[in-house]
């Protein structure tokens, strides 16, 4: 379990090339700068940037290993987990959905900042993004799975690769679905908190 930010760090640098960590290591800056004029992230949180949103990121990567994309990152905000994905693979297809305007304004001149051709912002409600097959899902903290995955069961495909960091409440919130849906998932604990925990699942949710 990864405890201080050294740790994260390094955990990144394991995972990362340097050029890679170097993105990474300028992201945090600029997202620190952008704190001061919207709220993207807590204030505290950025004491420990790398192993609250970096790594937390970054280890989705692990999970994601045999897929190419395209992936498709959903209420990203801040770029959480999406755009962290797209700074450490830019070769990924990736799509970040989300619906605020200033929020949406970061995320377009992050991707301009560092030239992520393959990455594309939508901004915009995801019950408005026109359907499209996806290899990865990703949501962090976006809605309750139940929704979320009524939300967005058309993006997916019967190999469709879930990753769903959901805090605390993942095996509680799987326990109350149907089981068709508990059939599809797994929990994996989350590398970054000990308290947290990853809704991994694989292909296209029935619709409810
Ligand atoms: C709680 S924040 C989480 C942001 C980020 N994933 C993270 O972990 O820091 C949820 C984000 O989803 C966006 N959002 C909420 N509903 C949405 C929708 N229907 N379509 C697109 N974005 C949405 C919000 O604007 C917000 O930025």
């Amino acid at each position: 379990m990864i405890q201080t930010e050294e740790e994260a760090r390094d955990f990144c640098a394991e995972r990362c090339d340097s050029a890679a960590i170097d993105r990474l290591t300028r992201f945090v800056a600029l997202l620190t700068e952008e704190n001061t004029r919207q709220n993207l992230v807590s204030k505290a949180s950025l004491d420990h940037v790398w192993q609250r949103h970096i790594a937390d990121s970054i280890q989705l990567l692990d999970l994601a290993k045999a897929v190419k994309g395209p992936w498709l990152d959903l209420g990203s905000g801040p770029g959480l987990p999406g755009l962290v994905i797209a700074l450490a693979r830019p070769d990924m297809p990736m799509g970040l959905v989300e619906s605020r305007r200033k929020r949406f304004d970061w995320l377009e001149y992050v991707k301009g900042e560092f030239s992520l051709t393959n990455c594309r912002v939508h901004g915009m409600k995801l019950e408005n993004l026109e359907s499209r097959e996806t290899g990865v899902i990703t949501a962090r903290a976006f809605a309750p799975l139940g929704k979320l995955l009524k939300l967005s069961a058309r993006f997916s495909t019967h190999s469709t690769l879930w990753l769903l960091p959901k805090g605390r409440s993942a095996a509680q919130e799987l326990a109350e679905q149907p089981s068709k849906v508990r059939e599809m998932f797994h929990v994996e604990q989350s590398a970054t908190d000990a308290d947290a925990a990853i809704l991994v699942g694989k292909g296209r949710p029935a619709q409810q």
